[in-house]
């Protein structure tokens, strides 16, 4: 199954505002956000707060900063905390139409009762009991002070839907707990907002981790029972750390604000979280529209795929060395560097950090103390400088003359060459790098001179 091209889908990203997005995260937002873009649709940011306990202000900001610098933007932001009558409305139908019952066991006697059901060889599944409780016998349980939490009834039949991952997908509803909609504290659980609002924002395609599985099977019948169809779903495979392990925002693993911090480029690791785990190459892109054109969902691995951020360090650089300058002209400026498109292209290849472009404006700018073995050869070398100005045709010009009048070739030539014009002995190519550094400084370094 895949969105059908042209239908103008809309898609969302719906995390939970309880930590830094991970890796894991990315892989969700960047499908959802480039599956829109790509098929004229809209992508909403959903933060689904409605655990007020666990979810912080500071969060929701730091996920939509965390989207922004991938690149996504929302064409709506909505909360769940802004949406409590819409979810107090779809409880009230649920109600009347028999579908959500009261339940008043306390999480002792539930556990107590599925030890029962195991010693005996069943699966934990809730009994209904609270379904024959009498009018009678719910009043008195209220009188001493219980609360009921909800539980949505299920129809106990199998559940289908055409994943677009997966493929054919089925559930049995009947080897499942009816589930909990709505605690005894009046909080509502993720099930019963993420079908009210999937509705309500008119969402025709739900791609998210394969974690949510089971709740696909509950929420389609949630839809059935409102009324509504049902959007199609697609469940991805998660990512794990390079050694296996799961991630968690709570635990604040591979967060995407340190994968930030530490240099790595937004195009890179949008990259790296959707295809890893595809049917896909690892490659760099050179933008998102680029990114969305390679997405398959059909041709996800169904294994978890593990985050190696060595593969990341190296995606990284790939990704820097064919970056246009018109992606990186206003973050040049915004780093007090120059936005030179010849410096860029010039030093872009040798880049394995955006940052690491001030220490090569620094060999171009200067102060460089050239490093000096035989001045005799660079004074040599300096009298056979072409007139300026220069381009990228003097250097090879220039070494040409040189390697005729002195019989140095190969290392021997270049060499001494590049050690007295940058201070380095490596770097990006000299032909691009001699007419950025100019007449007057490469004499004066050629001289052995600091500048
Ligand atoms: N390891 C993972 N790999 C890929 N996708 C993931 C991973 N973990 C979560 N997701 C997806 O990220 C989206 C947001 O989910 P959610 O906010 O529940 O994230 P979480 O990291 O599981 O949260 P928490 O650690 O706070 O429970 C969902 O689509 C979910 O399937």
């Amino acid at each position: 199954m895949t969105i059908p091209p042209g239908s103008r889908p809309t898609l969302r990203f719906a995390p939970s505002p309880t930590g830094r997005l991970h890796i894991g995260n990315a892989r969700s937002a960047v499908l959802n956000a480039l599956l829109a873009r790509a098929n004229g649709g809209r992508f909403i940011l959903r933060l689904d707060d409605t655990d007020r306990e666990r979810s912080r202000e500071e969060h929701a900001q730091a996920i939509r900063d965390d989207l922004a610098w991938l690149g996504l933007k929302p064409d709506l932001v909505v909360r769940q905390s802004d949406r409590f009558a819409l979810y107090d409305a779809a409880v009230e139908r649920l109600k009347a139409a028999g579908r959500l019952y009261p339940c008043y066991e306390t999480e002792d006697e539930l556990e107590r009762r599925r030890k029962r059901q195991a010693a005996r060889g069943l699966p934990p599944v809730y009994d209904r009991a609270a379904l024959s409780l009498s009018a009678e016998e719910r009043a008195a349980l209220e009188a001493q002070g219980r609360r009921p939490h909800w539980r949505f009834l299920l129809e106990h039949r199998t559940v289908s839907w055409d994943d677009h991952v997966r493929g054919p997908s089925h559930i049995d509803a009947a080897s499942q707990s009816d589930p909990v909609l709505v605690r005894a504290d009046g909080a509502y659980l993720y099930t019963l907002p993420s079908v009210v609002d999937d509705i309500d924002l008119g969402v025709t395609d739900v791609v998210r981790g394969e974690d949510h599985v089971t709740n696909t099977g509950v929420q389609i019948q949630i839809f059935e029972a409102l009324g509504a169809p049902a959007p199609r779903f697609g469940h991805h495979n998660l990512l794990t750390t390079a050694s296996g392990e799961g991630l968690s925002k709570r635990l604040g693993h591979l967060s995407l604000g340190a994968l930030r911090e530490d240099g790595m480029e937004p195009l890179a690791v949008a990259a790296l979280a959707v295809l890893v785990g595809s049917a896909q190459a690892v490659r760099p892109v050179e933008s998102l529209d680029e990114l969305a054109s390679l997405i398959d969902l059909g041709r996800l691995s169904r294994a978890p795929a593990r985050f190696d951020e060595a593969e990341l360090e190296a995606l990284n650089a790939r990704t820097l060395h064919h970056l246009p300058f018109a992606a990186v002209a206003e973050r040049l400026a915004a780093a007090g560097l120059p936005a030179d498109e010849a410096f860029w292209l010039a030093v872009r290849g040798n880049l394995s950090r955006f940052a690491d472009a001030a220490q090569w404006r620094r060999v171009v700018d200067g102060p460089v103390t050239p490093s000096v073995e035989d001045a005799g050869f660079l004074a040599e070398a300096a009298a056979l400088l072409p007139p300026a100005p220069w381009d990228e045709t003097s250097w090879g010009a220039w070494t040409e003359r040189v390697r005729q009048a002195t019989g140095r070739k190969g290392k021997a030539l270049f060499m001494p060459l590049r050690l007295a014009l940058t201070g380095l002995d490596h770097g990006p190519e000299l032909k691009a790098l001699l007419p950025l550094i100019g007449e007057a400084r490469a004499r004066a370094r050629l001289a052995g001179r600091t500048a």
